[in-house]
């Protein structure tokens, strides 16, 4: 039986992560599911396993570099390889200018940078490790490529992936590791539905006129599902990607061209 391929993917248990794990192990991918909801991850693991795929479940905080390290030496003792890191996870909390907590700030920039940096760093030991190269793919976002009202935390951590994306991706050509970033639109996930509410209640509003002030720009008339974006991180993770590296998808309806 041919070996599969691995993933890892961080955030798996809901939304874009979610969608993520299922595409990729339809793809044929063994898929560790990283997340710091365990019994989320689980479930979804023994849905896939169940189904003929093959998974597991991970807790993982992304913003602890020592697990990080940890997670990715399970991921690739239990499948016996480690091909594809997704570093999916984030957080988005609503923040206009002057609102920014120094609790926030700390709390967002672990989780999104340092966790897309530690996520880089372990697969990269890892890749190395086993003599062969691999693929880093990362979460940034519509957010990332240009600044987004009430987003001013969240903004300037998505711009900072796809700095970590082009350094990767330059450094570690060489080797055979490419690094790509994915910039998804407005997704139907929770943190959107979040996001949007946060937003409308800051504003008296609705929620549907929140996400309203998020969605008037999408070329192609609908918000994103999880699996518009699943499908853009399968062409990354898969090869006919191979040729591509340091860009960033972006996956968002036509929100921006450039
Ligand atoms: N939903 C959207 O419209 C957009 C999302 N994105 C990005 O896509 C990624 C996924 O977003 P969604 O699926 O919408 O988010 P979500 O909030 O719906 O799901 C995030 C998942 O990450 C997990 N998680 C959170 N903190 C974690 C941590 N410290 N360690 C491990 N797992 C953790 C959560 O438990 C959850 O399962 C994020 O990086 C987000 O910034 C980018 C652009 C748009
Ligand atoms: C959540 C996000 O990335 C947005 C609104 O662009």
């Amino acid at each position: 039986m041919t070996q599969k391929k691995v993933a890892f993917v961080t955030g798996g248990a809901q939304g874009i992560g979610e969608a993520t794990v299922r595409r990729l192990s339809a793809d044929g991918f063994a898929v560790a599911i990283a997340d710091l909801n365990l019994d989320g991850a689980q479930k979804l693991a023994d849905e896939l396993n169940a189904n003929g795929g093959t998974a597991i479940a991970i807790k993982l905080d992304v913003s602890d570099k020592d697990a990080f390290e940890a997670a990715v030496d399970e991921a690739a003792e239990k499948f016996g390889d480690f091909n594809v890191i997704v570093n999916n996870a984030g957080l988005a909390p609503t923040t206009p200018v002057g609102t920014v907590t120094p609790e926030q700030f700390d709390l967002v920039t672990k989780v999104n940078i340092g966790g897309t940096m530690w996520g880089t760093q372990a697969a990269t030991r890892k890749f190395r490790e086993l003599g062969h190269g691999g693929k880093i793919i990362n979460a940034s976002s519509q957010a990332g490529v240009v600044g987004n009202p009430n987003l001013m935390l969240y903004c300037s951590t998505k711009f900072a992936i796809r700095g970590i994306t082009q350094v990767a991706a330059r450094e570690l050509a060489s080797e055979g590791i490419t690094a790509n970033a994915y910039a998804p639109g407005i997704v139907k996930t929770p943190m959107m539905m979040d996001i949007a509410h946060q937003v409308a209640v800051n504003a008296g509003k609705d929620d549907e006129w929140g996400m309203g002030t998020f969605s008037k720009d999408i070329a192609l008339g609908r918000l994103s599902e999880p699996e518009d974006v699943a499908a853009g991180i399968s062409f990354l993770a898969g090869p006919d990607s191979d040729y591509i590296t340091g860009q960033t998808l972006e996956v968002d309806g036509g929100m921006q061209f450039h």
